[in-house]
C-alpha cells in the first residue's frame, strides 16, 4: 500500500468512516452541531473562490470568466455552505444544523468543487465544476445523482437570479458520456422562457476544452410566492 493510500485510509478512519472489512466506528458529531461560532458572520466562507485543490484547467477557466466579469458581462456568484446564508434577513440560528448539500464536506476538493457565473443579458448561469473522489459512481467516474445535483443547482440558481424563489418541478437528463472524476466540465444553463409561474431552462455539460458533450438536460421550475 503506497504512502498516499495509507494517508487516505488514516484520514477515513479519523473521520469515522469504515474501510472495507472493518466495522463502522461511531462518528463524532461535526463541529457545526456543537460550535455556534462556526455560523457567526465573520467565519462565513465563500466556497466559490479558488483553493489548492483546483486543477490548472479549473483555475484557467475561472480566470477567463473573471476577466469576463470585469467587462460586466459575467457576474461571479458567491457560494456558502448553508442556504440560509444566501438569503438576507433570515437569522442563521434558525437552521444552525443545516448544510447545503453541495457544500457539506469539511475537506476541500473531495466533493463538489465549483464556481458559478451569471450572464444577465443572456439569462445564462455557467458552473465550472471539478467532481472530487467522493462523488464516485461507476469506477473512476462521477455518480449520475451528483451530476443531477449540480445541474439542478446551476439551472436553479439561474432561475432564482431571474425570477426569485423557485422550486424544481421537473428535471430531465440525458447522460451521453461519463464524467471522469477530477476532470473539469462546464455546465452551461439558460432560462429558455417564462410562462406565468413556470420557468423553463435548458442545460448542457461539456468538457473544459469543449471536445466532449457529457450531458444534456432540461428543467422546469415553479415560482413561489413571496
Ligand atoms: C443563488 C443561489 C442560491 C442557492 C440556490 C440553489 C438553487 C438550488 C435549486 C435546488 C432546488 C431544489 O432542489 S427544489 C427541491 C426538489 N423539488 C421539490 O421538492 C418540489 C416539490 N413540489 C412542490 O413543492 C410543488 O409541486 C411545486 C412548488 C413545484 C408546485 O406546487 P404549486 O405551487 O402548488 O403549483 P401548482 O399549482 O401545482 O403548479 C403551478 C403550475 O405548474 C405546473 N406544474 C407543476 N408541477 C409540474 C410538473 N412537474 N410538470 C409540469 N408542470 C407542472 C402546473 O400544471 C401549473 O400549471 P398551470 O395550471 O399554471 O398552467
Amino acid at each position: 500500500m503506497g504512502a498516499t493510500m495509507l494517508r487516505s485510509c488514516a484520514r477515513l478512519i479519523r473521520r469515522g468512516i469504515a474501510l472495507p472489512g472493518q466495522p463502522q466506528s461511531p462518528r463524532p458529531l461535526p463541529c457545526c452541531y456543537t460550535t455556534p461560532r462556526f455560523y457567526s458572520p465573520e467565519v462565513i466562507r465563500d466556497y466559490a473562490m479558488p483553493n489548492a485543490t483546483w486543477s490548472k484547467n479549473l483555475q484557467d477557466l475561472y480566470n477567463r470568466y473573471m476577466e469576463g466579469s470585469q467587462s460586466g458581462a459575467w457576474e461571479r456568484i458567491p457560494s456558502y455552505n448553508a442556504t440560509v446564508h444566501h438569503i438576507k434577513g433570515v437569522p442563521p440560528s434558525r437552521t444552525r444544523e443545516n448544510r447545503l448539500f453541495t457544500r457539506n464536506l469539511d475537506q476541500d476538493g473531495v466533493g463538489f468543487e465549483y464556481s458559478m457565473f451569471y450572464n444577465k443579458a443572456e439569462r445564462r448561469m455557467v458552473c465550472l465544476f471539478q467532481p472530487g473522489p467522493y462523488l464516485e459512481g461507476p469506477p473512476g467516474f462521477t455518480h449520475g445523482g451528483c451530476i443531477a445535483t449540480i445541474i439542478d443547482s446551476t439551472t436553479g440558481a439561474g432561475a432564482v437570479y431571474l425570477c426569485g424563489s423557485v422550486m424544481t418541478a421537473n428535471l430531465t437528463i440525458n447522460y451521453k458520456n461519463p464524467i471522469p472524476l477530477g476532470h473539469v466540465v462546464i455546465i452551461d444553463s439558460k432560462v429558455e422562457r417564462v410562462e406565468g409561474r413556470k420557468v423553463y431552462t435548458s442545460c448542457q455539460i461539456r468538457s473544459h476544452d469543449d471536445a466532449v458533450l457529457h450531458t444534456e438536460a432540461s428543467a422546469l421550475f415553479i415560482k413561489l410566492g413571496p
